[in-house]
């Protein structure tokens, strides 16, 4: 009954709007607002604070995206790290690699958790997988406390720089993920849109070239209902074994486990390649630091 607009100082002027039909629930974590809405076009809705987190319709091109980008430049990724991603959606794709052995995950808020496993049973599906392990807390203590060198990949799956997400955008975290990474380890981060937060990326960029000693490069994706249309993801890698993020070694043939989850919607080797494509003002900026 009526219309949910996505208003935030993160994207002054504008506002993304999608018609409702039905608010499913609404609550307060520890950390945040929680709401989820039916939607007339986009399928059930996840607002944290009053950003659009996932829609059921256009999920995928973000989880596919800052999933696969990372797990198909590596060869048999086996240890892999989630912070944030507390929905379920990113454990669902890194299950599709049946090189991996441990998918460890660290959320901080336990309702996100609870209402993906309610509302989004497509998205939540991840966490049936036996290989997950959920630890629910700070994603900064979490990578402190782990051993250094031990994951072959870590994707920051974050909401953006206001509220409880803050500190995943600050250089300190950068440096706890490269610790805990082995040489020529790999990280996928949620780095903003080019449109809305070239200072933010610039930032992002300049950090993560003086932290990670291998690769630094930023990719994108087509996002219908997050501001500005896209968004897109920081690939690093440390120092070790060279990773070329831009042409992918370790495809994913649909013919891989678990067989119980629907094909790939929207990751595909072409489009992996593409994603690195940058428009000039981006390049400038990104390539150059
Ligand atoms: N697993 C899905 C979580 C999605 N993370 C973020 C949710 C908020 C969204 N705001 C976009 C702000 C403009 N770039 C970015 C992705």
């Amino acid at each position: 009954p009526g219309w949910f607009s996505e208003i935030s100082p993160l994207w002054p002027g504008e506002a993304h709007s999608l018609k409702v039909e039905k608010i499913l629930f609404q609550g307060k974590s520890d950390y945040q607002n929680v709401m989820v809405f039916q939607s007339s076009t986009y399928g059930k809705v996840l607002v944290l604070d009053g950003v659009i987190q996932l829609t059921e319709r256009d999920e995928c091109a973000y989880q596919e995206m800052i999933t696969h980008l990372p797990l198909c430049s590596i060869p048999n990724p086996k240890k892999v790290l989630v912070i944030g991603g507390g929905d379920g959606g990113v454990l669902r794709e890194v299950s599709r690699h049946s090189s991996v052995e441990q998918i460890d995950i660290c959320e901080i808020d336990k309702m996100v958790v609870e209402v993906a496993k309610q509302f989004f049973p497509d998205v939540a599906v991840g966490y049936e997988d036996p290989r997950v392990n959920l630890h629910i807390g700070d994603g900064v203590a979490f990578l402190k406390n782990v051993p250094a060198g031990i994951y072959d990949a870590v994707i920051v799956d974050s909401s953006d720089p206001i509220g409880p997400a803050q500190e995943l955008f600050e250089k300190p975290f950068f440096e706890t993920i490269a610790r805990a990474l082995r040489p020529g380890g790999v990280v996928s981060t949620q780095a903003e849109s080019i449109w809305l937060h070239m200072h933010i990326i610039e930032e992002i960029v300049a950090n993560c070239r003086q932290i990670f000693k291998g690769s630094v490069n930023y990719a994108w994706t087509t996002v219908p209902t997050y501001p500005s249309g896209m968004i897109g993801f920081m690939l690093c890698s440390t120092e070790g074994p060279a990773v070329d993020f831009k042409n992918p070694i370790n495809p994913i043939d649909d013919e891989s486990e678990p067989k119980t989850l629907a094909p790939l919607k929207f990751y595909n080797s072409e489009i992996h390649q593409a994603s690195f494509c940058l428009p000039s003002f981006a390049k400038r900026v990104i390539e150059s630091k």
